[in-house]
């Protein structure tokens, strides 16, 4: 068996306690299957960058991280990954930023993580390059000599091209996605973008999964990503899970819970839901006292400005609402900026009778598919979701809503809040053997499938041996 060499921005060690997300948890099996290696970034900084690897192994899990200068995380990291790439892709040109020093702190680190994996990679190993952060990598790594076998998958939204022209430098940065032999996104969506994107703007060609730009072809594929549905199931229903319900059901005093999961993100529509949901209490005065929505939002990419803002525009209206509305004993939002690990989100999720997951954009989503897997399967709660979410390709049995329509949220809602039994059955029914047929494993068996049944000729030539 080849053996795979992952490489991400973001490295996930597995720790006894085993509280690692999904995508971790797969990616680990299949570097503990294959006795492969996970490269990235170690999350650290340094005065000046040595190359030094570090290398560790957790339960069969080997990893090659390295730290980075405080400027590289400045231009790679916050700038040119999360301040222009990140908006772009999730459609907001408005957000984005150009800067030189970014795009050419992004390079450096990329060449910086291809000098770190170049030498740990042998002929038969099959390399997985993940997500935005690492677009150029794989190009970089040919330049080095490398002619394995080569994928890359993005999990955020491929933008429209009339979107991703604003970028500078848009066509080289695309082109360097050739020197894979497959790449992959969640959706049809996305890769119907990134076709459109090859035949406008680059003379490409397609003709099924396969996408030509001058003499290169390479595969495009659309492999949604899943979550560990059994484990999640099961997390759902252990003491810890029942535990937080407890708690969360005694706070509650007979309430109704919406419940909201989200990395405090603008492209997660938090403002949005908020407003949706004040648009609610304004329609449904009946309702005040009934119900409580509980946002939980760990704070993320916190040096980035429009993060900070998000951050203060959602403290405002959070702290206007509950102003506004609540009652010595009541207060409508709960809003919440702490992450919890993955059993205790379980209990809150089974716990809520509502789950209101409404980004404006996202590749994925899997707290829409945690929400579905956590519930009770003799009475399970709504999933509102929104029809902007790659995951809403999958949950068309949720209430899919348009998240910039108060209305819509408001109407969704009370909808939810009055679904008699059987419907709500229904409908989590469907979701939920989507989330258990297309879960996590077979995510990672539909991306590595097609890699490793690439054909090696597919690689580009070697050079030819010097004459004489
Ligand atoms: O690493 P961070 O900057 O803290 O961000 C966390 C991750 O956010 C993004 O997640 C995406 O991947 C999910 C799984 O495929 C998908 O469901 C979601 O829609 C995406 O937004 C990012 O793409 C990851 O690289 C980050 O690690
Ligand atoms: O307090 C929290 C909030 C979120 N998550 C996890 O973070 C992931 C978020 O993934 P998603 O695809 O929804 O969005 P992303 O943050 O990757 O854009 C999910 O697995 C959540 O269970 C978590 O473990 N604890």
């Amino acid at each position: 068996m080849s053996r795979l060499i992952v490489i991400s921005n973001r490295v996930s060690r597995p720790s006894k306690t085993g509280n690692q997300g999904g995508l971790a948890v797969a990616l680990s099996q299949a570097l503990r299957e294959s006795r492969g290696i996970w490269v990235g970034w170690s999350g650290e900084t340094t005065d000046n960058f040595t190359g030094h690897i570090g290398f560790a192994e957790d339960e069969g899990v080997k990893t090659a991280t390295i730290d980075l200068e405080e400027q590289d995380v400045d231009e790679y990291y916050n700038g040119y990954a999360n301040k222009t790439l990140w908006p772009l892709f999730h459609f907001r040109i408005d957000l984005a930023e150009y800067a030189r020093d970014f795009e050419g702190g992004y390079n450096r680190v990329n060449q910086r993580f291809a000098d770190t994996a170049s030498p740990l990679i042998e002929p038969e190993d099959v390399i997985w390059v993940h997500d935005y952060h690492m677009i150029p990598l794989g190009q970089m790594l040919r330049d080095r000599g490398l002619k394995n076998r080569m994928g890359f998958f993005l999990h955020i939204p491929w933008p429209p091209t009339r979107l991703l022209v604003s970028l500078p430098h848009h066509t080289k940065l695309v082109s360097t996605l050739f020197a894979y032999d497959v790449i992959g996104f969640h959706t049809e969506e996305w890769l119907e973008s990134f076709r459109h994107y090859v035949e406008k703007e680059m003379n490409g060609t397609v003709d099924g999964d396969y996408v030509t730009v001058g003499d290169r072809t390479i595969q495009a594929v659309a492999c949604p990503i899943g979550i560990n549905a059994q484990d999640f199931k099961d997390a759902a229903i252990s003491a810890t899970a029942d535990e937080m319900g407890e708690l969360v059901r005694a706070s509650l005093q007979n309430r109704t819970m919406i419940v909201g999961v989200d990395r405090l993100d603008y492209s997660k529509g938090l403002e949005e839901r908020f407003n949706g949901y004040g648009r609610f209490l304004k329609d449904h005065p009946e309702q005040h006292r009934k119900v409580v929505l509980t946002q939980i939002a760990p704070p993320s990419r916190g040096e980035v400005e429009s993060y900070q803002q998000i951050r203060a525009t959602l403290d405002a209206i959070a702290g206007r609402m509950n102003g506004e509305y609540s009652d010595v004993d009541w207060t409508p939002i709960r809003y919440v900026n702490q992450g919890y690990p993955r059993d205790k989100l379980a209990g809150i999720y089974r716990a809520a009778k509502i789950g209101l997951v409404t980004p404006l954009r996202d590749g994925m989503n899997l707290v829409a598919k945690e929400y579905v897997a956590a519930q009770d399967p003799a009475d399970p709660g709504v999933l509102i979701l929104s029809r902007f979410a790659g995951a809403a390709m999958q949950l068309k049995d949720a209430l899919l809503i348009n998240p910039y329509s108060p209305e819509e949220m408001s109407d969704a809602i009370n909808r939810a809040l009055a679904m008699p039994l059987d419907e709500r059955k229904r409908r989590w029914r469907a979701m939920m053997d989507s989330v258990e047929q297309q879960d996590i494993s077979w995510w990672r068996q539909c991306f590595t499938g097609r890699l490793m049944a690439v054909n090696r000729e597919n690689a580009p030539p070697e050079e030819a041996e010097p004459a004489g």
